[in-house]
């Protein structure tokens, strides 16, 4: 497996410095891995002691109530061993590439550059609007690229007349932006983004803005009022358009819409240049068949631009991610042309990368782990997971695997298929209308064997990994200039909502047969499984996290001791355990370019996301296995309250609203301050705590994280303070739950006097002592 993963990252060397070709890129492995492998091999030989150790506790426990709780840390610590098993995937072969897209026109000529189809998702003009899904097609169309390669394709599935309007708009006005770009050549190229920077107030770049403001001050006015009237239809074309949303048009029930808004073999930018090519389409929808959210999205816009422009190459993106710089389709060349890797290279994907996170990160919306750290260490293997946005595709990907070509029932939809009509001809708009329709899939190989994959509410991961398993390879692209900006959710409600549905997403993989953990190892190997699945069980972490803020907590509140005393050794294993997760994760964290508060702030997110998101998505996501309840893909709002976003600026938690991941999370918040208070009480009293310090260290480090939730709860004024039903909800349920811990414990707690405190693991030689009616110090 190894030498494999090293064939891969040096292949990519070999491929673009031999042969006399200037190289297009190269690959070298991260500095760290050496340190990374020695200290795997010290922290596995300790995990195994710690699992001894829990056997040992088990097998001597003299009571049931024992029993348990030891049983309870032991699944809770093999979880955690999981991940930290599975974690050393992302450790073994790190490494970073680079690319150099001046030498692409060294080695073929401008005209041979391979054309791009653009696939840009929105669902509802309320969350995602419209004017910046036209910010991010603009960024696009404005690539440094030969213009009438390119071809924007709009997905919407909210089906609304007024993302249609608001893309007849940005028709108009890209024919000024583009040629202003290029000519002026601009780094920020989408034009919101451009405004906002320190740009030059030359006369055409007033001008430009006076355009720019006048179509976005349209556009918002069309969607206050909530339809497109006749004043705003300047046209018989346009007038047609809108006519199909006729009285029984609904978002869940319409025809397909298919609008040619831009033509590149008839359209021209205000320099008379060609302008790329630009398509809106709603596919069809009915409340009978299962449209499959983004994943059936994607598959109806592989099929249309098939038989209308067919590009090779693909670029997924959401309507919020706009790029960051005209040369990243270049640089996704360097690898999508490479002959060396090219026959099976399915996808390069940039990070995920976000515009507007506040100073210290208190979401963790940065995901480093996720979309950098991790990708990284999958890339030195076999390329890391696809996540969605910013993703360059090989369109022949979609259709088998490397070696044999699937073909879909029409040829007009085959990766080879030469289009030899125009994109506005009457068979090309027919058959791209009958591709779109919503029963077009039936009895197809559309989602379980051609285009993005369903059967999960992260179709980006299970899409990727799919191809993987096939035999694509992917690589990872991290220029230090951000290749695009997305929009990351400035409210706790709606982040931890993200994460629900991905955490539902990945169970629904981790239990289907295709697992990673076991179709994925067969396939993949053991590295790429274990990496893939570490994500796939992603929400089990709520296992240990939750096991860990209250468990402990609530045998201190009773005075059993549930961990090693500090004189003991296995206390220092423990503390070794401990500091040598959270330095390493650090360490990584640091490296890969953040700050210590933004890590800080991870780990207390990973906490807070333990016991709402990963808890409730787990729970969601049984009860769906069973049948019992079904979820959907809700889409995240990208509009933005402007008190609320002057709140995460300063860095102040927002709650606000009532939700059940808020009371879990309160009730932790709440048991931790207690049982913290109680046991410091009884320090001062002077008492010997001893054998209840680990549980002490582990209250008051959660009660330091719980910060933000107590000024939440008691020392907030504002929209964003905790609401107090949450709070009294939270409060009884913590209440209840210590009541019934009391009961449970009682049997164990010795009262002596003192602040008793048992040790499950009764020492043979303590034990004689004991029975001689000896005192123990
Ligand atoms: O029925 C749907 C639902 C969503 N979307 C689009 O999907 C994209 C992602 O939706 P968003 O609400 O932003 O979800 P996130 O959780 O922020 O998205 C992340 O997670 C998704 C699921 O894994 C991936 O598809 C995304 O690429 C990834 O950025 C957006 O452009 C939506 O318009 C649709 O087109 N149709
Ligand atoms: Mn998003």
């Amino acid at each position: 497996m190894g030498a494999r993963a090293r064939q891969q990252g040096g292949s990519a060397i070999q491929a673009t410095s031999t042969g006399g070709h200037p190289s297009l890129h190269t690959v070298k492995p991260l500095g760290r891995t050496l340190f990374n492998r020695v200290f795997a091999a010290i922290y596995a030989l300790s995990i195994l002691a710690l699992l001894f150790y829990h056997a040992k506790t088990l097998f001597y426990s003299p009571a049931l109530v024992s029993f348990s709780v030891t049983l309870a840390l032991l699944i809770s610590d093999l979880v955690l061993a999981f991940f930290w098993v599975s974690t050393q995937t992302f450790r073994m072969f790190p490494v970073c590439r680079k690319q150099f897209p001046e030498n692409l026109k060294k080695i073929m000529e401008r005209s041979d550059f391979p054309a791009l189809d653009v696939f840009i998702c929105t669902a509802d003009p309320y969350k995602e609007p419209p004017i910046s899904v036209v910010n991010t097609a603009l960024s696009v169309m404005a690539y440094d690229y030969p213009t009438e390669k390119i071809s924007v394709y709009v997905s919407d599935d909210g089906g609304s007349a007024l993302t249609l309007f608001a893309f007849m708009e940005a028709a108009k006005f890209a024919t000024h932006w583009l040629p202003f770009c290029k000519k002026n050549n601009i780094l920020e190229r989408s034009p919101e983004a451009y405004f906002e920077s320190n740009h030059s107030f030359t006369s055409e770049a007033v001008n430009i803005k006076i355009i720019y403001e006048s179509m976005k001050v349209k556009v918002e006015r069309v969607l206050e009022r909530g339809e497109v009237d006749d004043e705003n239809i300047t046209s018989g074309q346009e007038r047609e358009a809108f006519n199909k949303w006729a009285d029984s048009f609904t978002r869940q029930d319409h025809p397909a819409v298919i609008q040619v808004l831009l033509d590149a073999s008839k359209d021209r930018d205000i320099a008379g240049y060609s302008m790329p090519n630009l398509i809106y389409v709603s596919r069809e929808k009915n409340k009978a068949s299962p449209h499959h959210f983004k994943a059936g999205a994607l598959n109806a816009l592989l099929r249309v631009s098939s038989n209308m422009t067919n590009a090779p190459i693909i670029l997924t993106l959401d309507c919020d991610f706009c790029s960051n710089d005209p040369q990243t389709l270049l640089r996704a060349m360097c690898y999508l042309c490479d002959p060396a890797i090219r026959s099976t290279l399915a996808y390069v994907q940039f990070p995920q990368i976000y515009r507007g996170i506040n100073k210290n990160d208190i979401y963790c919306g940065e995901f480093k782990r996720l979309f950098v750290i991790n990708t990284m260490g999958m890339d030195g293997v076999e390329g890391p997971n696809y996540v969605g946005t910013g993703c360059f595709f090989h369109r022949r990907s979609f259709f088998g695997s490397p070696s044999s070509l699937i073909s879909p029932e029409i040829p007009e939809l085959s990766p080879d298929h030469v289009v030899d009509k125009p994109i506005q001809s009457q068979s090309v708009l027919a058959l791209a209308h009958q591709v779109a329709d919503c029963n077009y899939e039936n009895q197809t190989d559309w989602g379980s064997k051609i285009g993005f994959r369903y059967g999960s509410l992260v179709e980006d991961y299970y899409t990727g990994f799919r191809l993987q398993c096939e035999g694509w390879k992917s690589i990872l692209c991290n220029p230090e200039r951000p290749a695009f900006f997305g929009h990351v959710p400035i409210n706790l409600a709606d982040a931890l909502n993200q994460q629900k549905r991905w955490s539902i997403g990945l169970l629904e993989v981790a239990f289907s047969k295709h697992s990673p953990a076991t179709f994925g190892v067969r396939s993949k190997g053991i590295l790429m499984g274990l990496g893939y699945a570490q994500l796939a069980f992603w929400a089990i972490w709520s296992i240990p996290i939750t096991t860990y803020a209250f468990l402990p907590q609530l045998a201190l509140l009773n005075q059993v001791s549930i961990f090693p005393k500090v004189s003991e050794s296995w206390f220092f294993l423990y503390a070794f355990l401990f500091l040598g997760a959270y330095g390493q994760d650090c360490l990584d964290f640091v490296l890969a370019g953040g700050s210590v508060q933004r890590w800080w702030n991870d780990q207390r997110f990973w906490h807070i996301r333990g016991v709402t998101c990963y808890l409730f998505g787990s729970i969601e996501f049984f009860l769906k296995f069973l049948g019992i309840s079904a979820s959907g893909f809700t889409v995240t709002s990208k509009a933005v309250d402007a008190e609320q976003s002057k709140r995460y600026e300063q860095g102040i938690f927002e709650f606000g609203v009532h939700s059940p991941m808020f009371v879990t999370l309160t009730m932790a918040a709440i048991i931790n301050l207690i049982s913290f208070s109680q046991g410091l009480g009884e320090v001062f009293r002077g008492n010997d705590l001893e054998g209840l310090f680990m549980q002490m260290f582990i209250s008051g480090f959660a009660v330091v994280n719980c910060w933000p939730i107590y000024e939440a709860i008691a020392l907030r004024n504002d929209n964003g303070k905790m609401p107090i039903k949450t709070t009294i909800m939270a409060t009884l349920l913590a209440g209840a739950l210590y009541m019934a811990a009391s009961f449970i414990f009682k049997p164990l707690g010795i009262s002596n006097g003192g602040f008793a405190v048992t040790n499950e693991v009764v020492d043979d030689e303590q034990g004689k002592r004991y029975d001689q009616g000896n005192f123990e110090f």
